[in-house]
């Protein structure tokens, strides 16, 4: 049997398109010649994977460098591309992980894979649990429940500070990880939480989210709506998924001894110079320092020991229904290079996940 997987074609330097990237045909692993699949070509401790939702992440514009981020591999021309997904396993020499069990972790994007049940989580196959009111929503172990979601609610657990009555601002706040960062602060007891992001529609998300402000950074004054709505409080949390001259306004406007969520910088990810994280301009800088404001980078991966509570937290509040996590699911294996560039070009509400 053939089955299809997409590869990397070019290295762009602007932002990406889908012709960055090529689809091509390949033998499916352990098909039989009547298209049944066996066990038999396994190795021990295998698994016969069918991908059913592949998240896109902004991390991956830099897997499109010849040098990728410390924490992952850049992706070779011509080689198959890889990340987070979900799927389903279809045949197995592994006691862990029997047939029909739906596991996560990074696998290749091909439409079957074989995965070594060996490779520690998150990145090795992961469980999903089989939790009444989670069965058949696997698609959330790649946004609420799975990176984005853990990476706003440890982000914030671990260099959020949050206390009750505070005022937290979100930058990217209609994404997957800004959606969940604003209502995590919130369930933390959040008075005043105003959200960034690039369209009407997604300020109109974000009052389904909760937020109390909302701020159209295209076609609003930022600085002046920044400070109308911290004016009486000053801002004690940003959790910043952007970066650039938003931040820049931002932070001048944060309290003494606040705290910066240092998460992404998505607003340079199309410039090969631009350092990560932000360098800060002078004047900011001071007042970063004069003020005692926290920015720290932060990584999911460094904090990885905080999954078990954190998701713990998320399911309890999705089944009391006390989260939003509304998704941009785009259908088709072939598409997911498209989705990857329509994230970055702003095209989502949510999370950007695709089924295949
Ligand atoms: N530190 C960590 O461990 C992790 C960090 N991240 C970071 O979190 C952030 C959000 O990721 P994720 O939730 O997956 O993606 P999102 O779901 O937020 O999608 C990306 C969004 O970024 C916004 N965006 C794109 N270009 C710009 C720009 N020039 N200026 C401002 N906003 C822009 C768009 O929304 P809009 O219409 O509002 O512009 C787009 O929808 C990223 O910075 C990512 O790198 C993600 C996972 C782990
Ligand atoms: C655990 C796998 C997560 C992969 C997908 C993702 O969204 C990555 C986000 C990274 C973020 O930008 C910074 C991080 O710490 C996140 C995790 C990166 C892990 C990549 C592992 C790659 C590999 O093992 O090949």
């Amino acid at each position: 049997m053939k089955i299809k997987e997409i590869f990397l074609a070019n290295r762009p330097d602007h932002a990406p398109t889908a012709t960055d990237f090529g689809a091509r045909e390949i033998d499916c692993p352990c098909t039989l010649k009547d298209g049944g699949f066996s066990n038999e070509s396994l190795p021990r401790g295998g698994i016969l994977v069918k991908l059913a939702w592949i998240s896109v992440d902004p991390y991956m514009r830099n897997r499109m460098r010849p040098v990728g981020p410390s924490y992952a591999a850049a992706w070779e021309i011509g080689g198959t591309i890889d990340g987070f997904a979900v799927g389903q396993v279809i045949q197995s020499r592994s006691g862990k992980f029997p047939n029909g069990t739906f596991v996560s972790g990074m696998m290749p994007w091909a439409e079957y894979v074989i995965l070594d049940d060996s490779k520690p989580s998150p990145q090795g196959p992961t469980e999903i649990p089989k939790i009444e009111g989670i069965v058949g929503k696997e698609n959330h172990f790649v946004g609420l429940f799975g990176v984005t979601g853990l990476t706003a609610s440890i982000g914030m657990h671990v260099h959020g500070n949050l206390k009750e009555g505070q005022t937290v601002l979100v930058s990217g706040a209609a994404g997957a990880t800004g959606s969940v960062a604003g209502q995590y602060a919130l369930r933390k007891g959040a008075k005043n939480l105003i959200g960034i992001c690039g369209t009407d529609e997604k300020c109109e998300y974000l009052r389904k989210c909760g937020f109390t402000h909302t701020i159209n950074y295209k076609t609003d004054d930022v600085a002046a709506k920044v400070q109308e709505y911290s004016a009486k409080t000053g801002i004690d949390c940003y959790f910043d998924n952007v970066g650039g001259e938003t931040s820049e306004i931002v932070i001048q406007k944060m309290n003494k001894d606040s705290h910066v969520v240092l998460c992404g910088q998505i607003s340079t990810y199309n410039d090969p110079d631009a350092p990560y994280p932000n360098v800060l301009s002078e004047e900011v800088q001071k007042y970063v320092e004069a003020n005692n404001i926290t920015r720290k980078r932060f990584l999911l991966l460094d904090h990885i020991e905080h999954t078990q509570h954190c998701i713990g937290e998320l399911i309890g509040w999705f089944l009391q229904g006390k989260i939003v996590a509304d998704e941009t699911v785009v259908d088709g294996f072939e598409n997911a290079p498209k989705a990857f560039c329509d994230m970055l070009a702003g095209k989502n509400i949510g999370k950007m996940v695709v089924r295949v």
